[in-house]
């Protein structure tokens, strides 16, 4: 029985992720060749393996999804889970055993293509959402975020599930600078206001603004270091959180990829950057030949002067802070890795070339001038305020290091030009004294 596009079975359909989406005449046509079936508590709606074309969706009762040896999760109609496709990656990742008796829609993903200009495709089993254009809802700016657009739709499917809605009012404090992390924030409608303080009795320094469907949050779950500034309600603001269990197993892990000092050495082979975010005092101590030094306390200031051209590779002193550094890179689109265990579990370093910055040769091929990194900080998104004075010493700190190692480099190319013109003066000398003996 195929759907009547009016009916009440229908609005719900149409709620379905993409099918909120497709315009009205293509979804009526829809209606016209897809139909609800059954299924009977105890039987499986798809097996981990089965690589049919299909998205499924439950529209009442519970279905389990669920491997051999646990389950990962119970769908339930109604929530917000079951509006996306149940675990739609082909072959199938896992088994979907019916609960209880239920009712599906079977849809044919080259229905959706043929209907709909903007196809409805699997790209490397991630779900693709540019299809969704509505700004104002949080979950769809969600799910086109670059880290968000990569996982798994059984992780976005219990992101969603775990997430709590919290509200703030204007004023009030929600991370506070130099606490422990337990939470991811999403703002989902207000503003927050993040600052920090250098020292724990000065005043606190403007960093910049968060607007809503911005996130926050995760650098203290990652590094495991405390809050590294203070965020506060501007406005009043309403907010969906993630503990910090959740954002560990359902973001982070599927997100991050970490490789050894041999894997590094090759991926450096083939051009890969080597990007230490200790601080430059623990950076002169020792570092990895050819890394260069992008503190992780001012990388969202630096991010704009890094090559995005090539992979980028993540080291500091036990690999945790080079979490937090990676996920940022990641989420502005910067294919990144985290050397693992950082310095520590580098065998016999070879260290201590001269540091050096990378530059986006795209964008910039000369150094940036102090002037110029202070204006690209002012560029940053979320950072449209004063900079961070004591960041922009670290800046300064680091262009003096580069400054400081081009006079060095130019001194020793001083050297060796003086040695060569003293070598040719003597070879100079040597065939005069040949030819003046030739011609005696
Ligand atoms: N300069 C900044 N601009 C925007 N967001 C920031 C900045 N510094 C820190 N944050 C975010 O604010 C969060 C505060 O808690 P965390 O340190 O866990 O993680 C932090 C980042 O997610």
């Amino acid at each position: 029985m195929t759907i009547d596009p009016r009916s009440k079975e229908a609005s719900a359909i149409r709620q379905l992720i993409p099918l909120k989406r497709i315009p009205q005449d293509c979804f009526d046509d829809l209606c016209a060749q897809i139909a609800v079936a059954e299924l009977k508590a105890g039987s499986f709606l798809f097996k981990q393996g089965d690589d049919g074309n299909d998205l499924f969706y439950l529209l009442d009762g519970r279905i389990s999804l669920q491997t051999e040896e646990f389950k990962v999760e119970t769908i339930s109609s109604g929530s917000e889970a079951s509006k996306f496709a149940l675990a739609h990656q082909i072959p199938r990742k896992i088994d979907a055993l019916a609960e209880t008796d239920i009712r599906f829609l079977r849809l044919n993903a080259d229905m959706i293509n043929q209907e709909h200009n903007t196809p409805y495709q699997e790209e490397k089993n991630y779900m693709v959402v540019d299809d969704l254009e509505d700004n104002d809802d949080w979950m769809t700016t969600l799910l086109k975020s670059p880290i968000f657009r990569a996982l798994p739709p059984a992780n976005l499917q219990r992101i969603i599930i775990g997430l709590e809605e919290v509200c703030y009012e204007q004023g009030e404090s929600i991370i506070t600078q130099g606490e422990p992390g337990d939470y991811y924030y999403l703002i989902k409608s207000g503003q927050c206001l993040i600052t920090r303080k250098p020292t724990p009795t000065a005043k606190d320094i403007k960093l910049g603004q968060l607007k809503s469907q911005e996130t926050f949050g995760e650098d203290a779950l990652l590094s495991g270091e405390p809050r590294n500034v203070t965020v506060r309600a501007l406005t009043n603001v309403v907010l969906l959180r993630l503990n910090k269990e959740n954002f560990i197993n359902l973001i982070k892990k599927p997100t991050l990829q970490f490789i050894d000092y041999p894997q590094a050495q090759t991926e450096i082979s083939q051009g890969a950057t080597l990007l230490d975010v200790r601080p430059p005092d623990e950076y002169q101590k020792n570092h990895l030949e050819h890394s260069i030094n992008a503190p992780f306390f001012s990388l969202r200031m630096t991010l704009k002067t890094l090559n995005k051209k090539q992979p980028i590779i993540v080291v500091c002193e036990n690999g945790k802070t080079s979490e937090a550094a990676a996920f940022l890179l990641l989420r502005n689109r910067i294919k990144a890795f985290v050397l693992q265990g950082g310095m520590e579990k580098v065998p016999d370093q070879p260290v201590d070339k001269p540091a050096t910055f990378a530059v986006d040769e795209h964008d910039d091929e000369t150094p940036l001038s102090v002037d110029e990194a202070a204006k690209t900080a002012a560029e940053q998104p979320g950072l449209n305020s004063e900079p961070d004075s004591e960041q922009l010493k670290q800046t300064i700190a680091q262009l003096e290091v580069k400054c400081q190692t081009l006079r060095q480099e130019r001194d020793e190319l001083a050297r060796k030009y003086k040695q060569l013109f003293k070598q040719s003066e003597k070879m100079k000398a040597f065939l005069d004294s040949l030819r003046n003996g030739n011609n005696q």
